[in-house]
């Protein structure tokens, strides 16, 4: 708890005062790695050791503690000279039976999969470069593409660099960092934007050396972003002639029905020209197609069932392409089958909650995280999801807390600095989408979601859903409710959280825990989700690009959804408005 009441604006502080706790496996580790169990070590070489383990860790999370002017630097001994990105990147094929792994997931392939493996590994080993986009719906196993993909060049001692657009869909790729921390793509891009990456650092010699880069979730990201990237590629691979990611084998997947990039207050026509497919690197694109659903392939399905989960993704997918009641424009009404709708509800929030979660007064005697992994109730705005929210934290019986957030300017902002008109008041009063309220009401037993990237290696991401066991002044305890760590407990600690948010005409900092509560969630944070009860609440008629078919598509099966639509006045309604864009879709065939 000590470290904690150290202020984190003087790391070496930090590191002064609490070196000997950091480094207190360090002797045990080097006896292990040198097969010594007779070694011994002077302070200088524990230290030495404990600060490579952190530049470890921080080149792994996109920094370098070279960006720390006071703070003490490690010196190379003990380890050799290469690029510990590369040599990071190349552990695969030591540490596993990656060839055997590999032939038995490629073996599986089905032939349509099989097509899209053979174009790219052919690109791949014949070095004839090239960008792919994979264009599959839910379940159509792109991801079991990227890892055979992924262990097919890894097994041969090459690097395949895998980055997601989200927190989450990163976690499913092995290795796997969202694409904004891998490449340093600058946060709110403009068509001017490039790369951060220094010409001669160890992420350009990486980038040099990948030899396929795999981009999940692609279509929710800005054309921007990709245009950087490629901008930067070229800059670092001299030799390229022209060749869009400097000839590169960059691959993308994703589903252009499900969320496109969100620029606020931007119209249909914004977000369709931000999107990949309106970039100038969408010519240089080859489109591969994945048509079949996988998990219809099932085969402890019977023949009942494989029909009903066939109609239910016929469905969906005509839901996502806008082809319900056509002729239209984009704006469809949809009537929803009748098994899926919530058809009696006094009180719609209450009999939402109901239907996914049960009696809300006995939710914090749940221990078994797999309960809080497989539900979420949806809605599209922020607004409706804190209501659920707030109404089922009021239902929890179990201890609360209501942590104050410490608000303040950035001190880089002078100018904001001296201005009078903004109080802490003021700050304290300011709710941006991806910011932790001032006053942020947690209660054990309550699950919550991360809302920053405190751990990506360890799994604890932008995203991450876990469970409150503890709440402790400086810090919370919780259990991780997605992903591979399911069931482990870990701590979460107050940060400083500057909004991106681009509105505000200066810079915050608010120090609070990076949590919301997550009985509900927008459906653009479900994103990459597999759930089996979902609530889908509609108090108005959804009115954004393929929400709906997003939300839909989160379930593994129909069984587990239940959609609350409400009209104007509040009654229940059977119908509701999807909007898709389906000027999107024109130039992928
Ligand atoms: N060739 C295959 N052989 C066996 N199982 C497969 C195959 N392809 C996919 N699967 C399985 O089918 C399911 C769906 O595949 P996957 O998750 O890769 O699809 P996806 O397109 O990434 O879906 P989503 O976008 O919904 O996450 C997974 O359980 C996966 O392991």
């Amino acid at each position: 708890m000590m470290l904690l009441s150290m202020s984190l604006a003087r790391p070496e502080h930090v590191w002064s005062e609490t070196w000997h706790l950091l480094s207190e496996d360090i002797l045990a580790k080097k006896k292990e790695e040198y097969k010594n169990p007779d070694l011994t070590l002077t302070e200088a070489q524990i230290k030495n050791y404990t600060l490579q383990e952190i530049e470890k860790i921080m080149l792994f999370n996109g920094g370098t503690l070279e960006d720390f002017d006071h703070f003490p630097k490690p010196t190379r001994e003990g380890i050799d000279n290469s690029n510990r990105l590369i040599v990071d990147e190349l552990r695969y094929n030591i540490e596993s039976n990656l060839e055997e792994q590999h032939v038995e997931w490629r073996d599986k392939l089905t032939p349509e999969q099989k097509g899209v493996y053979n174009e790219i590994t052919g690109a791949v080993f014949n070095g004839l470069g090239g960008v792919f986009f994979v264009y599959g719906s839910g379940g159509t196993g792109k991801t079991f593409i990227w890892k055979t993909l992924s262990a097919a060049i890894r097994c041969r001692g090459l690097i395949c660099l895998n980055v997601a657009s989200s927190g989450i869909a990163f976690l499913l790729l092995e290795g796997g960092r969202t694409a904004h921390s891998r490449f340093s793509i600058p946060l709110n891009p403009d068509e001017f934007s490039v790369c951060k990456i220094k010409a001669k650092s160890d992420l350009a010699d990486l980038i040099k050396e990948a030899s396929l880069i795999i981009w999940d979730e692609a279509p929710m990201m800005s054309k921007f972003c990709f245009e950087a990237l490629d901008k930067s590629f070229c800059d670092i691979i001299k030799h390229a002639e022209n060749k869009v990611f400097g000839g590169k084998v960059v691959v993308f997947g994703g589903d252009f029905r499900q969320v496109l990039p969100v620029i606020t207050g931007a119209g249909r026509a914004e977000i369709v020209m931000s999107s990949l497919n309106a970039s100038y690197l969408w010519d240089h694109c080859k489109v591969l197609k994945l048509t079949k659903n996988m998990r219809l392939l099932n085969n402890s399905l019977s023949a009942q069932e494989a029909k009903e989960i066939q109609e239910f993704s016929d469905w969906l997918l005509a839901v996502g392409d806008g082809r319900i009641n056509e002729p239209n424009d984009g704006e469809v009404v949809i009537d929803i089958p009748e098994d899926l709708l919530i058809t009696e509800a006094d009180n719609p929030i209450e009999a939402i909650t109901r239907e996914i979660y049960g009696d809300p007064t006995k939710l914090h005697e749940i221990r078994d995280p797999k309960f809080f992994q497989a539900r979420a109730i949806l809605a599209p705005k922020n607004d409706d999801v804190n209501t659920i929210n707030q109404y089922m934290l009021e239902h929890l019986d179990s201890p609360e807390r209501i942590y104050l957030s410490a608000d303040s300017i950035d001190p880089s902002d002078s100018d904001a600095l001296s201005n009078p008109v903004i109080t802490p008041d003021f700050l304290n009063s300011i709710k941006v989408s991806g910011l932790p309220n001032h006053a942020l009401r947690l209660k054990i037993g309550a699950p919550v979601m991360l809302l920053r990237n405190l751990d990506p290696k360890g799994g604890l991401c932008n995203g991450t859903r876990l469970q409150i066991t503890q709440l402790c002044n400086q810090i919370v305890e919780a259990r991780v409710i997605t992903g591979d760590r399911i069931g482990d407990i870990v701590f979460v600690p107050l940060i400083n959280i500057t909004p991106s948010d681009t509105k505000l005409p200066f810079k915050m900092r608010r120090r609070q825990f990076p949590l919301s509560v997550a009985f509900a969630m927008t459906i653009n944070k479900s994103q990459g989700q597999s759930l089996e009860r979902v609530g889908l609440y509609l108090p108005k008629p959804v009115f954004s690009h393929g929400q709906l078919y997003v939300a839909l598509s989160r379930v593994t099966s129909k069984k587990g959804l239940r959609i609350l639509i409400l009209n104007k006045e509040g009654k229940i309604e059977k119908k509701t408005t999807n909007v898709v864009f389906k000027e999107v879709f024109q130039n992928i065939d």
